[in-house]
């Protein structure tokens, strides 16, 4: 099934002569993906997909870096991002997310790597894995895949699970901390 295409159209009141610009949404928006469709977009991806998910609060290299490798892992590339709910609960700061989580996924569905964005409200992504059933589950270096919940529901199903490990040494903490010592 081909993707929904979006075709809302803005018009803005211009001094030109015909009195309006029209301007169409951007094309990548058509990579954000509701959760009920997680499924039936999934299957009409290149396969094999290749799933991640995270908070990407502001994006960096790190990220962007991370994000290409594990694209490199199968033929597409889904991304599930934790609404601001739940990374209220995972106890980052009480002023995290700085991002809004719709903005955070229109950000990752702008970058050429990703081919799908999704929320999720869980305190984890087992039931979008469980859900999308991706050929490859990857997520950084940090984890230890057979350790959580999403790698080891991929692994009892037969897929494959990558560790990808830190090509630079950021994060999205050690920005806010730099912004707010003003260095
Ligand atoms: N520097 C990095 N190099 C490689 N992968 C990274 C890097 N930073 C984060 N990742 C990976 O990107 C995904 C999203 O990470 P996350 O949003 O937690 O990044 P972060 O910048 O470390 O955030 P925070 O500082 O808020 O914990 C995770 O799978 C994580 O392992
Ligand atoms: O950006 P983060 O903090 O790496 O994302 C978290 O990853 C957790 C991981 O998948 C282990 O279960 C996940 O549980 C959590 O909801 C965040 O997505």
């Amino acid at each position: 099934m081909a993707p929904p295409r979006s075709r809302t159209i803005c018009l803005i009141p211009s001094r030109s002569c015909c009195g309006f610009f029209i301007f169409a949404m951007p094309k990548f928006e058509t990579k954000l993906c509701t959760r009920a469709e997680l499924k039936s977009r999934v299957a009409a991806l290149p396969q094999p997909v290749v799933l991640t998910n995270g908070v990407f609060d502001i994006l960096h290299r790190g990220h962007v870096t991370y994000l290409a490798q594990a694209r490199e892992q199968g033929a597409a590339l889904v991304v599930a991002v934790n609404t601001d709910a739940s990374v209220k609960r995972l106890g980052k700061g009480d002023d995290r997310p700085i991002n809004t989580c719709a903005d955070r996924m229109a950000v990752l569905a702008a970058l050429e790597a990703v081919s799908l964005v999704v929320e999720f409200d869980e305190d984890t992504a087992l039931e979008v894995v469980q859900e999308a059933q991706p050929g490859v589950y990857v997520k950084g270096g940090d984890y230890q895949m057979d350790a959580i919940p999403e790698g080891q529901a991929v692994l009892a199903y037969g897929g494959q699970v990558v560790a990808i490990p830190f090509a630079h040494d950021r994060s999205t903490s050690k920005l806010l901390d730099k912004v707010r010592q003003g260095s």
